[in-house]
């Protein structure tokens, strides 16, 4: 994908530019009301800028410079939002409900409805199929929902915190769904949830107040935040591999022990990210015994002070970059400084292994 957006709204305080030149999968980020379901609508077609101008894949969406005067209306556009109600048509039922972007697209109604069909069957929602949303539970009409977005094929899709209305329990299904769909599709998501913006996108953009603060790949933002969102993220560790008996294991034969976040499930093999905060992480110069823990030996890249405790980045021999939090009494008392090789040490139960 590739985005070229600028726009001016002076009545939400909104005036942000962004340029995304490749990868499918954008996170956006950012405080209550900095401007992120804004950003979402004017690239939807229903809200209008004061001014602007935006590109999507070499297409012009809009172009309101003051010579020129281009809306393309919301369905010509090619993307689909799915917000954080499922909003769907109350007076259709389920299937039309998901048959309609195919029809709007010109499709005949047999066409229609067996698209809708099987894209119900994929978000596992076939057997609502003839009833009305008002008999839906709100896990099972958002899934109708992402059946619906899906079904018109969009050229991007656009997800405005699409698990937020959902409790807890019907969460992580639907997160699993989504992330089974989502793989390779140009999206872009707005989230409060860190981790899913970690895990779900290839790039970050980060607004404040209606302005893009940061934006950028999503390894390289981490490397470098700029914002407190960002530097939130930065500090966790993650680990990126495959599912093996309670472990992610990645290329380089690292191989880190947890438990499987709650709700979520991974076969052997899976793609799967093992997170764990700096705090989690011990630090001892000889091989720690006692409980299942991960020991890895490390070399300290730097210390950075952080308030009352200390941030240690260290490397492994196969480049790994890991954070730990210790406090200043530790820094002198095991004399840890830069080029000093220690041993991290995190306990099993400190390790939550999610599947990507
Ligand atoms: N319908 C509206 N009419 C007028 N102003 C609005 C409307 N909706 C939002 N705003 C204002 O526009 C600004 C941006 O709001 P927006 O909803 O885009 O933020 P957001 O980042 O999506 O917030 P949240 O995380 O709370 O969903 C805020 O100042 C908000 O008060």
């Amino acid at each position: 994908m590739s985005l070229e957006f600028s726009a001016t709204l002076a009545q939400r305080d909104f005036d942000a530019d962004l340029e995304i030149r490749s990868g499918e999968r954008v996170a956006i980020l950012g405080h209550n009301g900095s401007g992120k379901s804004t950003l979402l609508s004017i690239l939807a077609g229903s809200l209008r800028p004061d001014r602007g101008r935006a590109v999507l894949d070499g297409r012009v969406l809009f172009d309101l410079s003051p010579r020129r005067h281009r809306w393309l209306p919301p369905h010509a556009r090619g993307i689909a939002l799915l917000a954080q109600d499922a909003l769907l048509f109350p007076h259709l039922n389920v299937i039309d409900n998901v048959a309609f972007g195919p029809k709007v697209a010109g499709r005949s109604t047999a066409q229609a409805r067996a698209s809708a069909a099987r894209w119900l069957d994929e978000v596992g929602a076939a057997e609502f199929s003839d009833r009305r949303p008002s008999q839906l539970s709100g896990g099972q009409a958002q899934r109708v929902a992402i059946a619906r977005a899906l079904a018109a094929e969009p050229d991007l899709l656009l997800l405005d915190e699409p698990m937020a209305a959902l409790d807890v329990a019907v969460a992580p299904l639907l997160r699993r769904v989504l992330g089974q769909l989502l793989a390779e599709r140009a999206t872009m998501i707005v989230t409060h949830d860190l981790l899913d913006a970690l895990l779900l996108s290839e790039r970050i953009v980060v607004l404040e107040q209606g302005k893009v603060a940061e934006s950028g790949p999503t390894e390289e933002v981490l490397r470098h935040p700029r914002t407190r969102f960002t530097a939130r993220i930065a500090g966790l560790n993650l680990v990126r591999g495959s599912y093996h008996a309670n472990a992610v294991v990645d290329g380089d034969g690292l191989k880190i022990q947890g438990s499987v976040k709650e709700g979520a499930a991974l076969g052997q093999g899976e793609p799967a990210a093992a997170v764990f905060s700096p705090a989690a992480v011990s630090i001892f110069l000889d091989l720690p015994g006692g409980s299942p823990r991960n020991n890895l030996s490390v070399t300290i890249a730097e210390l950075e002070p952080l308030g009352d405790l200390v941030r240690v980045r260290s490397e492994d021999a196969a480049g790994h970059f890991l954070s730990a939090d210790v406090t200043l009494g530790s820094v002198s008392e095991l004399d840890l400084y830069p080029g000093r090789v220690v041993t991290y040490s995190i306990k099993a139960s400190a390790v939550t292994i999610y599947p990507t």
